[in-house]
Formats: C-alpha cells, structure tokens, sequence
C-alpha cells in the first residue's frame, strides 16, 4: 500500500542555552532549530530538524532562510509523492535546489523517520543496521573562563558524563589561548583528551606557531585551523605535524572530502548530516574517508534532539569512531521540546530504539517554544 506526502510544518523553534557558548565566529546565548513535520496519507508522521550556529556567521543558512526555503520551495516538490522512495525524492530535491544542505537534511530525516514507523524499524535499520548502541560523546568547554571551564570539566569527568573535551578557539591572540588551553590540560591530566576547534579563524603562518605550541601542551586533535577552502594547507599542516587535523567547515560532503584526499590530507573527518544534506550524503563520506584511512568523527551542528537522534542513527551503523561523536546539542539547551530525553551515561549516549528516530514530541513544550 504506497502512502503520498500530504502536508509538511515547519516551526521555528527557540531554546536557551546554559550558558554562552563562546565560538570564534559568534557566542550563542538560545539555538534556533526548525522542526520539519511530514505529514503522510498512511497517517505517518515524520520528523527533521534543520540547525544551524549563530544565525548566519556559521554558514550560508539561516534558520529563517531554512524555513522559507522548504515552505517556498523543497516541501511543495515533495507532495503527493510517494513517500516510501527516499533515493528518488532527494534526487528530486537536489534538481530544484543547488546547496541548502541543513534543510535537505531535515527533509530527508523526516522522509527516514516517517518510513522507518511505515516498515516498524529504526532509522539505523533502514541505513543498513547498527553495529552499536552506545556512542562516546564529548563535551564543548566555550564558556570563556578558563577556571570555570576546569570546574565544569572536572564535574562531568566525576559524573562519568564525558571525558573527551574540545575547547573553542581562535577569538583571542594565540598567545592566550594556548596559555588557556595548556591550563586546561594541565589540570585536567592524562585521562581526558583535549581538542581544539580553532573555526577557521587562524590564516598558515599564525595556524603553525599556534599549533607547535599547543601540540607541545598535550593537545590531540586541531579542528579547522585555517578557512574551509584552504584544502591545500588543510593537507600541508596535516603532513607538518604530528598532532592529528579535523576538517570540519572544509569538508561539507564527499565532493570537499575527494578533494582533501586527492591533495594529500591526512586526519580525520567531521562528519555532519546538516553538512551532508542529510544522513545518506554524511555516509557517503564515511565511506570515503575509510577508503581513504582518514578517521572518523561524529560532528554536531548543536542541533536538539530531533537532529542529535538522527546523526546518532547513522554514526550507529558505521565502525566505532576513531575520535567519538559530539553529540551533546541537547545537553547545552535549558529545555527540550521531546517526550522522552537522551539518556546520556557513562561517557556517552544510547541510541534510541525505533521505529523511526525513536523520538517523541511534547506538544505543549513545542507550544511553548515555538515562534
Ligand atoms: O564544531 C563546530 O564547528 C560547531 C559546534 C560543534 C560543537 C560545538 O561546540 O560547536
Ligand atoms: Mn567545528
């Protein structure tokens, strides 16, 4: 029995964050989702999420372009279609629109989720099954304090929360934040691992003396030193060092990771559905990071639940990670618009059981939250 898209709601969602989180590009104080609703004639509904960081200094989408550009035009493609052909409706998205990847990946997620409740199984199924059901995640000091950040870290190593940390920098002189994160590490010690996140802000010359430094301080992994487009410095810092790279903002999908690869870059890859236009594109360059022995890393968009659980999906299904996942968004939000929270223990989190994403709404908390 075939089921046609009927209708799909988008909302715009606000929720506050614990504290500011302080990135090189913006410090948010609320994240902004929007929370796609599918609605099929089987009566299924099916839910995505499109998030994006500090409005429009992350990316080229904003949360309110996503909403209007899947009122305007992906949703009305996608009515009266057959649901159930995943591969035939992303392929109808990316004809009628280049780009908008955080919004394709809320469509797809929906389109997943909605089929995943049709068949009775989880979205990790549907994507070929999961080979894990507990996933390593690590915990975002960007508080801006470096005392605060040590008192925050050591409360959630003694909770057995997270004991991987990565530190956001690149928006005070280099000379200070390796004195910050060299403090950081320094208290902390041997058993957690300390990354950084420089997003984009260092240009080569700065990235190579920030670098010497701060792999001298203990530091593991050095995320988007230099902008997104530099994958030939991306290649050359990752040869220069011993300390291993993270492409983030410069590898969106397989076209940047072919590319990364083909110049000689070795590392690891952060892979995010938003970036990928949804959980199928972030596993197309799993697959070709493994090719190419680049490891692996589950990145966030800070998204909430919806699109947490989604990622976490397809992390599922793939290897376990060289470098974990991050996928804390939920945890960084005063509230949530979900019935059943994520169960985050022992450095980590469950995967939700299906069918589809395994997630609920609150309605009267989306209520609330909604714009
Ligand atoms: O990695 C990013 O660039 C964005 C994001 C992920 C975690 C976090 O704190 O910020
Ligand atoms: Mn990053």
């Amino acid at each position: 029995m075939s089921s046609q898209i009927q209708s799909i709601e988008t909302l715009l969602v606000d929720l506050p964050t614990i504290r500011p989180h302080k990135l090189s590009m913006a410090t948010m104080a609320t994240q902004t989702m929007v929370i796609v609703r599918l609605h099929c004639s089987d009566g299924i509904e099916g839910l995505g999420e499109a998030t994006t960081i500090g409005g429009l200094s992350y990316g080229p989408e904003s949360p309110e372009s996503m909403k209007v550009n899947i009122d305007t035009w992906l949703g009305p493609v996608l009515l009266g279609e057959d649901a159930a052909n995943i591969n035939a409706l992303m392929a109808k998205l990316s004809k009628v629109a280049q780009g908008n990847a955080i919004a394709k990946s809320a469509l797809e997620t929906a389109l997943l989720d909605a089929q995943g409740k049709r068949l009775g199984v989880s979205v990790a199924t549907l994507l070929g099954g999961a080979q894990h059901t507990h996933l390593p995640v690590l915990w975002t000091l960007a508080s801006g304090d470096t005392e605060r950040d040590i008192e925050e870290a050591q409360r959630l190593v003694d909770e057995r929360r997270h004991r991987d940390f990565k530190l956001k920098i690149g928006l005070r002189s280099v000379d200070q934040d390796v004195r910050h994160v060299a403090a950081i590490k320094a208290a902390l010690g041997d058993n957690v691992s300390v990354r950084v996140d420089v997003n984009q802000a260092w240009d080569e010359n700065t990235a190579v003396r920030a670098i010497s430094a701060l792999q001298e301080a203990g530091v593991e992994l050095i995320e988007q030193p230099i902008p997104a487009r530099e994958h030939a410095g991306m290649a050359r810092l990752s040869r220069r060092f011993e300390v291993a790279m993270l492409a983030d903002e410069g590898v969106q999908d397989s076209t940047d990771g072919l590319t990364l690869i083909s110049q000689g870059f070795s590392g690891a890859f952060a892979l995010k559905i938003a970036k990928s236009g949804g959980p199928r594109g972030a596993l197309r360059l799993a697959q070709m990071a493994q090719t190419a022995g680049i490891g692996l890393y589950g990145g966030t968009m800070l998204e909430g639940t919806i699109g947490s659980v989604a990622a976490l999906h397809a992390w599922a299904t793939l290897p376990a990670m060289a470098w974990g996942t991050e996928m804390f968004g939920p945890l960084l939000l005063t509230d949530d618009i979900v019935a059943r929270p994520l169960k985050f223990a022992e450095f980590g989190v469950e995967l939700p059981t299906g069918p589809g994403l395994g997630v609920e709404i609150d309605e009267d908390r989306l209520k609330e939250f909604a714009r």
